[in-house]
């Protein structure tokens, strides 16, 4: 798992190690430099090369770059785009090593001569939007074509939102350091800063932040009981599909196949029964009819939920009378079993502000943006700005985990954690991924997974299978059975790590 981090939060932790832990800025900055050093001459053309710089500690990393360039034999310019007035000590210092070292600085940059550029105009420091003179010299460096490798994060994008300051300077490769900042992992800000690595340069023991699961996470994966049964491994009811919509009810109840449950049962309309059975034998089914009574639906639902250890509810349900009795029923008589509410079981409970008041912690949440504005009563772009406010406020409404998917997909777990998932692709835009999703989590509910862990677990997993997809069919291509298919290719790789 590796920790996000916001521009505030990064300037904390390099101020605690400077004076709490003793090592000096200098020495940061010297290692940092190396980095990007290091970088510069595995991945990028070095005729020769521009150095941008701004007055800031950015910009002395930059500065330190083009010292050690120079003194590898590289041939460097050094152009300083900042003004010598607001330079910080440690710029003054870089400024002067590089004049001693007789570094080359021009007054001028005639982008034609240089083979790469490195950013080093604005950093975590970036505390408004470009203008003027910087405005202009981002637009120029991104129409020179020229690869350019970003010191920390690209000039322009927000530490802490990923959203551009005005003008973005567009980098083929980031390099970052100590910790990946927030703002290179959510968009636009991670398309600016193209491929990434993070460096260790000596900035240790955050604890603030954002998580995001990554390789070594494959651990969380349950291990496989060998002497366990179909029982053992979860029994997953999906309340999902109505008529005209049987594919929902089997991409989910497919996905919680897939993930390792040992039983699914799929409660739908009578109308998906013939569909569903010749598609997905490995299911059972409940049926119910539109003539129902109430009393006779929540009759089969509770008959339903008495077998089930996980339900999920919701995958093309339908907003229907029918559709809010299942939801009702299953939130009254769940007990405490772990529940995954998905799509248009998400806008019947957003209507249904009593209904909320049930959901506690061993309740998933699966909205996406559209839905979640619903449920919180905020528009879309709030919750595209303030993603972790708005998520919070919703918890004090209805106590439960929440996953708030979108191309970066936000997690919010009970306990007031908060994960980012950097797994997937755009070709995962595509009808049924989400219901994919939703098998996903409460297959891993089944296999006794808590729900703080089987959230990002699971979205992490089906990012994973997405990509896995797209680079099989390509992400333009590529659909929800693919993705099936990437879970089933995934797991097996996991379990062959573990
Ligand atoms: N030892 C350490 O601390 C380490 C730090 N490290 C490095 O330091 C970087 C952070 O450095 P930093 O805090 O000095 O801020 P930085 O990003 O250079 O920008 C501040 C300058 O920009 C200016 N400015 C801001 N916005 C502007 C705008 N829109 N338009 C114009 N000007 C604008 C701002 O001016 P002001 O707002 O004061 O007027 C100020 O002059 C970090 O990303 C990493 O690279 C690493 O070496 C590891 C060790
Ligand atoms: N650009 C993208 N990058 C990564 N993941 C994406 C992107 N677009 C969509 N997804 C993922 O695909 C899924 C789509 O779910 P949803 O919107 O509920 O679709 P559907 O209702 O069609 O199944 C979500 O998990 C979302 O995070
Ligand atoms: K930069």
């Amino acid at each position: 798992m590796q920790i996000l981090v916001t521009g505030k939060q990064m300037k904390q932790l390099d101020q605690s190690t400077i004076k709490q832990m003793g090592i000096p800025s200098l020495v940061l900055m010297e290692r940092a430099a190396m980095a990007v050093f290091d970088c510069l001459k595995q991945h990028f053309p070095l005729k020769k090369t521009l150095v941008v710089c701004g007055s800031g500690n950015n910009g002395a990393d930059g500065v330190a770059v083009a010292r050690l360039l120079h003194l590898a034999g590289y041939p460097v310019d050094l152009y300083l785009a900042g003004n010598h007035t607001s330079f910080t000590e440690e710029m003054h210092i870089q400024w002067q090593a590089a004049k001693n070292y007789q570094v080359s600085i021009v007054n001028n940059c005639r982008f034609s001569e240089y083979t790469t550029i490195v950013d080093a105009l604005f950093g975590v420091g970036l505390s408004r939007e470009l203008s003027g003179k910087y405005q202009a010299l981002a637009e120029k460096i991104n129409a020179s074509g020229i690869p350019v490798l970003a010191v920390d994060i690209p000039s322009g994008i927000h530490a802490g939102t990923g959203q551009v300051m005005g003008t973005a300077i567009r980098a083929t490769e980031t390099v970052t350091f100590a910790y990946r900042k927030l703002g290179i992992s959510l968009y636009p800000g991670s398309v600016y800063a193209g491929h990434i690595q993070v460096k260790d340069v000596g900035i240790y023991g955050a604890s603030e932040g954002v998580f995001s699961l990554d390789n070594k996470d494959v651990s969380w994966l349950p291990a496989r009981d060998p002497a366990g049964n179909k029982g053992t491994f979860g029994k997953i009811l999906l309340i999902a599909g109505s008529r005209n919509m049987s594919g929902a009810a089997y991409f989910s109840s497919k996905a919680a196949l897939l993930s390792g449950a040992g039983m699914v049962r799929i409660l739908t309309d009578e109308s998906n029964r013939i569909i569903l059975q010749q598609q997905f034998p490995e299911a059972m089914l409940s049926v119910y009819e539109p003539s129902m009574t109430p009393d006779e639906l929540s009759e089969i639902v509770r008959k339903a939920m008495d077998w089930a250890d996980v339900v999920a509810v919701g995958p093309g349900l339908s907003t229907s009378k029918t559709a809010e009795n299942l939801l009702q029923t299953v939130l009254t008589f769940r007990q405490s079993k772990p529940i995954v509410i998905d799509a248009d079981a998400l806008n019947l409970l957003a209507k249904r502000k009593d209904l909320q008041a049930q959901c506690d912690a061993a309740c998933i949440l699966t909205p996406h943006l559209g839905e979640m504005s619903r449920l919180a009563e905020c528009t879309i772009s709030d919750l595209k700005v303030h993603p972790q406010k708005f998520m919070d406020v919703f918890y004090n409404n209805c106590s439960c985990t929440l996953i708030m998917k979108d191309a970066r997909t936000w997690i919010r777990t009970a306990d007031g954690s908060f994960f980012l998932n950097l797994t997937g692709n755009d070709g995962m835009a595509t009808a049924g991924s989400g219901d994919v999703l939703c098998g996903v989590v409460a297959g891993l509910l089944g296999q006794g997974m808590n729900p703080s862990k089987a959230a990002p677990f699971a979205v992490w997993l089906h990012g994973l299978a997405g990509d896995q997809a797209a680079s099989a069919k390509g992400a333009r291509s590529m659909k929800a059975t693919d993705i099936l298919s990437g879970l089933e290719a995934q797991l097996q790789k996991m379990d062959s790590q573990n």
